[in-house]
């Protein structure tokens, strides 16, 4: 082989790709002229731990030090800032690596002074590196653009016109017509330079008199090859660039006391901004997943420097006054997830054609040599993977057998319980009819089993619960008390069965005699004290979590509501306005994180915490934020010595979260979410500065006649409907409606930070899906490998839950996944015995609306949690009660179906739905017969005939109307304020 064809193949064994972090560094700029009367509150302490000198009492419960890879003072040099921060970095495009510096900042913190530092000292470099090269060839080329107002402008062309991005497939997104210079010299470069800051759009703020308000992306392509071997075909080429990425500073508009064409500016630089900011979250958190790259296109063109084939250096500029606290902050959160954040940069390799071959041939001989004398290591490996397996095997069929066994228990005592019910109603009379009528044998069975759990409501037998309502008690009906005794036996339910120890995940414990309960099938949400306790058990799983690995071994008691030995990985807890870990919060998340997972603490006392917040957020008339602000922190933080005590504003949210950026479109979302940050990375002292009329500013729309119905005391009509000031504009709207001022306007308001908590928050759904499968796989996985090993060929089929595929379903797919999602939950119900008022609201509102994907797949993890609890009890003995008593409640709901049949329909309307239903009309207890039928089949007929007929019968509100949070994400930790009674029949 030729000396040419062995460098070229070097290099090409070079060209492996390597994982790195970011780079991070942040730059405390002096105090300035206009910030001359202000604190400098921020120091360097060490050479990579920038911290908050805090005087201000309230600030003490940020986290003080932020470290980065290095942090310069306010004496630091920018050469001492390109030696340390960047250079490295930047030097690499010399040897066949693209790198990109960035800089990022609040506006007027110090971007263009750093940057311009930086690129002048890094093209010293280069040619200086290049001079000590002869032996190479070198050709530089030039390019720069701008990114204003979302269009992008060629820096070195007079013609302004906007340039088009192409995705190419090779090099990903290029810039369409974009005059890229050759370089003749240092010189030429220094001229170029100036022309593009000549051309760059600047405009004077009241923070900066010469503020860039645009990105500038200045672009060096670097090709060199060995002289030596020029032009023979058989070369290699190393071709890489550096970008120069000066980005716009965030801002906000109260500060630059921007207006007009500055305003319009600032809504664009804060929207790419938090384009990026999102992709950098996302990607630092591992790049499965959608990362957001298109939403700007900033973000489009930077792509390969975020996360792809690049090293990437970030200098975080910030000013140290106190007035910039805000934006400090979140410049450091910005950092903090800009480390976490991995790049594959590898050395590009161009080679000949010859020198491809021969490194091909290279590349056959090592193989064809390791399969003829592999070695011996590799042997060793494979024993000990197989050992491993075998052992995984072994503890799988244990785990298994030990499951079946639970199973065969619970079943065995569901039978009995089952037989004892037949038995007990052979001679009854309604047991003779219903057989009379000989219905399918799975209606039978299953109205039986409610049947066997049933209590007259006037046997004397307590009612259990009759006003625990599940799912924030949204279900109300009137009680008929005209309407006939039921011809139900009481039933000697066994011992154990008989106390209040009763779990239905549906239908929990209370202590409400049977008087209270015959009074009124009302189940309002108020009621569901201890309903909502169980509830919450059952569905902190879904509380959305983003508690960070950390934190997780602590989840005892969560970990209690699980199956034995499951492996649980908790969830994602979302907290505050950030859906990243804030390290200036950690000590906050972590105490949120403890008293969550201390179930006693959430009790009564944090109960009356969160009433006095909902009366706070009503008085202070933001009762749109209610829904969500109570859901996820019971130990909400909530300050009364505060300016402004909008505690609701002050909660720590909790998001589910999803990779489907549909879902952040969700309209039925957004009231859930409506706490606006000030930024991507906004943090909780926005709240406690932001005066009320801010927040009411920022507060959700919501249909005001759902929010009469949840808060009739807040009806007023002479109040100002809030959502005309709602900064609130969907993500759609944002993208179309930008140019006009009154859309400017809204772009300034945080709804756009609010768009983005919203998408960010998405991810936590990956983890929830996660964990959820992670106990189910185990018997998937068990299966997999005994299938392995008998050399079955059995493949592993798709999870069916339909779930994953969901979630990372693209649009079109959705109507696909949604039918089958919600035939698995209907499948769900049926087995979880789930409420019927509860399957029929649920089933009318949700019909196949993307955005409702949250809901739906909530949904199907909750009930996937209660069939597991079913069938997975430990001893049998509570989660035995579990199924009982939600027979029990199934069996009470269609009593007072019954009920509602007598009230609700007229004769002929009777009579019509029973020859539907194919009821004789002659037989008698016609009504009962048929509220014994509905909801027990699961075929899509029978479903939808039930849920109208339900519908019809509980008076159901417009399915529009109808709160889809209320199946979301925080129907667990509601307050149980009066107030917050709803009875959605309106009785
Ligand atoms: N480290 C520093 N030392 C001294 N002066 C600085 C330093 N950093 C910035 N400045 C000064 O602060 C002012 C604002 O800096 P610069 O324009 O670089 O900010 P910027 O972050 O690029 O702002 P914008 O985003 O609005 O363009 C300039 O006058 C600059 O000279």
């Amino acid at each position: 082989m030729g000396a040419a064809e062995e460098e070229a193949a070097a290099a090409w064994d070079k060209a492996e790709a390597k994982e790195e972090r970011i780079m991070v560094s942040v730059r405390l700029r002096p105090l300035n002229g206009r910030e001359a009367g202000d604190s400098c509150d921020w120091e360097c302490i060490s050479p990579t731990t920038v911290m908050f000198r805090s005087t201000v009492p309230e600030r003490a419960m940020f986290p003080t030090a932020y470290t980065y890879d290095r942090v310069f003072g306010p004496d630091s040099s920018t050469r001492q800032v390109y030696e340390e921060g960047a250079k490295e970095v930047a030097l690499s495009v010399v040897s066949g690596i693209n790198s990109s510096i960035f800089a990022y900042g609040q506006t007027s913190s110090g971007k263009t002074y750093t940057m311009t530092g930086i690129t002048e000292y890094s093209v010293l470099d280069i040619y200086d590196y290049i001079e000590k090269h002869p032996e190479r060839e070198f050709i530089l080329r030039f390019s720069a653009i701008e990114i204003y107002n979302e269009a992008v402008r060629d820096l070195l062309s007079h013609d302004t016109t906007p340039l088009r991005l192409l995705d190419d497939p090779e090099k990903g997104t290029t810039v369409e017509k974009l005059t890229e210079e050759t370089l003749r010299d240092k010189d030429h470069l220094r001229n170029l330079l100036a022309v593009c800051e000549a051309q760059r759009q600047i405009g004077e703020t009241a923070l900066n008199e010469t503020s860039s308000r645009s990105h500038q992306i200045l672009r060096l392509t670097i090709e060199s090859s060995t002289r030596q071997y020029l032009g023979r075909g058989n070369s290699s080429t190393l071709v890489a660039c550096v970008n120069f990425v000066d980005l716009a500073g965030s801002e906000r508009a109260s500060q630059t006391a921007s207006a007009g064409v500055r305003l319009k500016e600032g809504s664009h630089i804060n929207r790419s901004l938090l384009t990026l900011g999102k992709v950098v979250r996302q990607l630092s958190k591992g790049r499965n997943g959608h990362i957001p790259y298109r939403d700007s296109k900033l973000t489009r063109i930077l792509q390969s420097s975020l996360g792809g084939n690049a090293r990437t250096a970030i200098i975080c500029t910030m000013s140290p006054a106190r007035s910039h606290i805000e934006q400090s902050r979140n410049t450091l959160l910005f950092a903090t997830c800009a480390k976490e954040v991995v790049t594959n940069a590898q050395v590009n390799v161009v080679m000949s054609d010859k020198a491809l071959v021969k490194h091909l041939q290279r590349e056959l001989e090592r193989l064809q040599s390791e399969i003829k004398f592999p070695a011996p290591a590799s042997c060793t490996t494979h024993a000990e993977a197989l050992r491993e397996k075998d052992a995984q095997i072994k503890k799988l069929e244990k785990q298994l057998k030990e499951l079946m066994e639970e199973r065969d228990t619970v079943k065995s005592q569901l039978d009995c319980l089952l037989k004892s019910d037949c038995d007990d109603h052979s001679d009854g009379r309604v047991a003779k009819r219903w057989d009379e009528h000989s219905r399918s044998s799975e209606s039978f069975a299953r109205n039986a089993s409610e049947e066997a759990f049933s209590v007259s409501d006037t046997s004397g037998v307590p009612y259990q619960d009759q006003d625990n309502a599940v799912f924030n008690g949204s279900y109300v009906f009137s009680d008929d008390r005209d309407d006939i005794v039921f011809p139900v036996q009481t039933v000697d339910l066994p011992e154990e069965t008989k106390h209040e120890k009763f779990m239905s995940p549906w239908h929990p414990p209370s202590h409400h005699s049977s008087s209270d309960c015959i009074e009124s099938y009302h189940m309002t949400e108020a009621a569901s004290r201890t309903a909502s306790e169980v509830s919450e058990e059952h569905c902190r799983e879904v509380q959305c979590i983003d508690i960070h690995e950390h934190r997780r071994s602590t989840s005892h008691k969560f970990d209690l509501l699980l199956p034995q030995d499951t492996e649980f990985q908790t969830p994602e807890l979302e907290i505050s306005k950030e859906a990243v870990p804030q390290p200036d919060e950690d000590q906050e998340l972590e105490s949120i994180t403890n008293r969550m997972e201390d179930p006693t603490r959430m009790c009564p006392v944090e109960e009356e915490q969160q009433d006095e917040i909902v009366d706070t957020c009503e008085s202070n008339g933001t009762t749109d934020n209610d829904v969500k602000l109570y859901t996820c922190d019971s130990n909400i933080s909530f300050d009364i010595q505060k300016p402004y005590p909008n505690g609701c504003l002050t909660v720590k949210r909790c998001i589910l979260s999803s990779k489907d950026r549909a879902l952040s479109r969700s309209k039925s979302c957004r009231a859930s979410f409506m706490i606006i940050p000030n930024s991507w990375f906004d943090d909780s002292e926005y709240t406690s500065q932001t005066p009320p009329n801010e927040i009411l500013k920022h507060t959700p729309r919501r249909f005001d006649k759902v929010r009469r119905s949840l808060y009739p005391e807040n009806d007023n009509p002479s109040s100002v409907d809030r959502s005309e000031f709602s900064g609130e504009v969907s993500s759609d709207e944002v993208v179309k409606d930008m140019s006009t001022i009154d859309e400017v306007a809204k772009d300034m308001c945080p709804s756009d930070a609010e768009q983005e908590t919203l998408t960010s928050d998405i991810s936590c759904l990956t983890k929830l899906k996660k964990t959820d499968s992670d106990h189910e796989d185990e018997l998937d996985e068990y299966q997999d490998q005994q299938s392995i090993r008998d050399g079955s060929t059995t493949l592993r089929t798709v999870k069916d839950v339909g779930i994953d595929s969901s979630l990372s379903a693209s649009p079109s797919r959705w109507p696909i996944d949604f039918e089958k999602m919600r035939q698995e939950i209907i499948q769900l119900w049926h087995e979880c015995n789930a409420p019927i008022v509860h399957r029929t609201y649920f089933f009318l509102l949700f019909k196949g609306d993307p955005a409702d994907n949250i809901y739906m797949e909530v949904e199907h993890r909750r009930l996937s949690f209660i069939r597991r609890s079913f069938s997975a009890s430990p001893a049998g003995g509570e989660l035995n009660s579990a199924v009982v008593s939600s027979l029990k409640n199934l069996r009470r709901e269609r009593d007072m179906l019954y009920k509602q049949m007598l009230k609700k329909l007229t004769n002929g309307e009777k009579e019509r739905v029973y020859a539907r239903w194919g009821i004789d009309l002659s037989s008698k207890q016609r009504r009962l017969q048929l509220s014994r039928l509905v909801w027990t089949q699961t075929d899509m007929e029978h479903i939808r005939e039930s849920a109208s007929l339900v519908a019809k019968l509980i008076e159901l509100l417009e399915p529009a109307q109808a709160l889809k949070e209320m199946f979301g994400l925080n129907f667990t930790l509601a307050p149980r304020s009066e107030r917050r009674s709803f009875g959605l029949l309106g009785t």
